[in-house]
């Protein structure tokens, strides 16, 4: 079987999906998509409708991206690699399901003792907006690979591309039911937390929907896996390659339009390279090109929504009040094309001055935001970046090879990046620490929170008897 979804991705057979209001379509409902040979891949904004035809794998690949632009707003570069960590991880799981397998343990007298890896049953797979068909491939892919069921509910903000997943696993021959789509919001999400033949719900969102989440997975005593938010540091040493590090921090701030759960938002810059720092991490911020995020030369698109979009200027509004200085962004952007002048830009900010009592950098923004904080020395740095209720990311860029593993070691996130930030190849785990969550995706890992273990115990002689 997944050998079958894997031959669908780069196969050449056609097929489309049809959405019609993508806003709100399908609401707890589950999605059978429909079979239309020969549609154009068109999105009409007027009516809603949404149609798109499968092709070669590349066409497929630059069709889903664009469809996931329309969906999220992000640029169609990002779209694109998007699309392929999505193949790759279903490519991986795929590699993994041959090779799941039990442990033998040899017992006195002969007899012995088998493990098995078995599947959980129904899967529920709840899904944030900024990363809509990742997280879709990212949960589905190693559920599938454990022989379950999933039941994906992607964001009602971007409901679209999950719905493209399932058409590519029916076509690759996934029986009916193994993944299903269902649309809606906190709902059809408690329905599905609640519904008592679920084993497991996967989450990724935000905090308050965790634990609400774990909450009602709880009375059902089912095994949760928790993505949730953060407000990452990230740990900039004057014996660093500043250059690299200044990449770091774009990287690690203004993917995605800064809605990123595991941004660095937090830049901890040591005293002694903060104007060199400043002065190349503005120049460089003010040359991103916001717009049309279908275009090539886009490097940042629109923000979800517009009362996400008054969120994020709001926490600079409050930023400036309580002293941070704005050094470039922070301003709602509108492009000189007619067509985009309504959508939901804003220019890519860069806060100096900031203490680490302020809100801006205390709370996730969830935009592109990035809030910049001299330090001093390593103690001091390592207990100040600590110092949260976060613990998804975390990163430092020093060429000092001790020191690098060293803070790795002390600082509480489940991802520590050294000298780089924001690369999430699937062979490697992800996940949080404290508040961010628990649980796992990707990596080899990840077969441990979509499998439970049997063990079968084997007498090869007589049975001991006590009574
Ligand atoms: N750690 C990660 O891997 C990761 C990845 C992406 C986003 N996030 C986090 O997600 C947040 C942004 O995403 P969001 O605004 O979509 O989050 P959210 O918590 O508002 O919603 C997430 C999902 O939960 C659903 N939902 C809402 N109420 C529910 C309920 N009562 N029961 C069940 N489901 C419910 C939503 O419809 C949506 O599908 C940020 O905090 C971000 O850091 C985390
Ligand atoms: C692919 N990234 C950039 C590591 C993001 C992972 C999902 C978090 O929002």
């Amino acid at each position: 079987m997944a050998q079958a979804i894997l031959d669908v991705m780069p196969g050449a057979s056609t097929g489309t999906v049809q959405v019609s209001d993508p806003l709100n379509f399908w609401a707890g409902k589950r999605v059978e998509p429909r079979q239309q040979k020969n549609a154009e891949p068109v999105f009409e904004p007027a009516t809603g409708d949404c149609f798109f035809l499968l092709g070669s794998r590349w066409e497929k690949r630059e069709k889903i991206a664009k469809l996931e632009v329309i969906n999220n707003g992000k640029s169609i570069t990002e779209a694109l690699v998007d699309i392929d960590i999505a193949w790759q991880c279903i490519e991986y799981y795929a590699g993994l399901a041959g090779a799941l397998a039990g442990q033998h343990v040899q017992l006195p007298g002969g007899a012995f003792a088998y493990t098995r890896r078995e599947p959980l049953g129904v899967c529920v797979g709840i899904g944030a907006w900024n990363y809509p068909f990742q997280i879709a491939a990212w949960k589905s892919a190693p559920a599938l690979a454990c022989g379950n069921a999933m039941v994906f509910k992607p964001s009602p903000f971007t409901p679209v591309t999950a719905v493209i997943l399932a058409e590519i696993y029916k076509e690759a021959g996934v029986p009916d039911g193994l993944f299903c789509v269902v649309q809606g919001g906190a709902e059809t999400g408690t329905i599905l937390c609640q519904h008592p033949k679920v084993a497991k719900v996967s989450f990724t969102g935000s905090v308050p929907t965790g634990k609400k989440v774990m909450e009602m997975s709880a009375k059902g005593v089912k095994q949760v896996t928790l993505e949730l938010g953060g407000k990452s540091p990230l740990i900039i040493f004057k014996d660093c390659d500043l250059e690299n590090a200044v990449r770091g921090a774009l990287m690690a701030n203004f993917l995605t339009q800064g809605q990123v759960c595991c941004n660095g938002t937090r830049v901890f810059v040591q005293k002694d390279i903060m104007p060199q720092f400043l002065e190349e991490v503005v120049k460089r911020t003010k040359a991103i090109l916001v717009g049309d995020p279908l275009l090539d030369s886009t490097r940042m698109g629109a923000l979800i929504n517009k009362p996400h979009l008054e969120k994020v200027l709001g926490f600079v509004s409050q930023a400036k009040l309580q002293g941070a200085r704005v050094l470039c962004g922070g301003e709602r952007f509108v492009p000189s094309d007619p067509k985009l002048v309504n959508g939901y830009f804003m220019s890519p900010c860069v806060l100096d001055n900031c203490r680490d009592d302020m809100t801006c950098v205390k709370e996730e923004i969830f935009g592109p935001v990035m809030s910049v904080l001299p330090f001093d020395t390593e103690e001091e740095v390592v207990q100040r970046a600590n110092n949260t209720t976060f613990g998804l990311a975390s990163g430092v860029f020093t060429r000092d090879i001790s020191r690098a593993h060293r803070v790795a070691e002390n600082l509480e996130a489940g991802t520590c990046f050294i000298n780089n930030y924001n690369i999430s190849p699937v062979e490697v785990p992800f996940g949080g620490y404290k508040m961010s969550g628990f649980g796992r995706e990707n990596g080899q890992v990840t077969i441990e929170y979509y499998s439970q273990l049997k063990t079968v115990v084997v007498e090869m002689g007589d049975v001991d008897n006590y009574f």
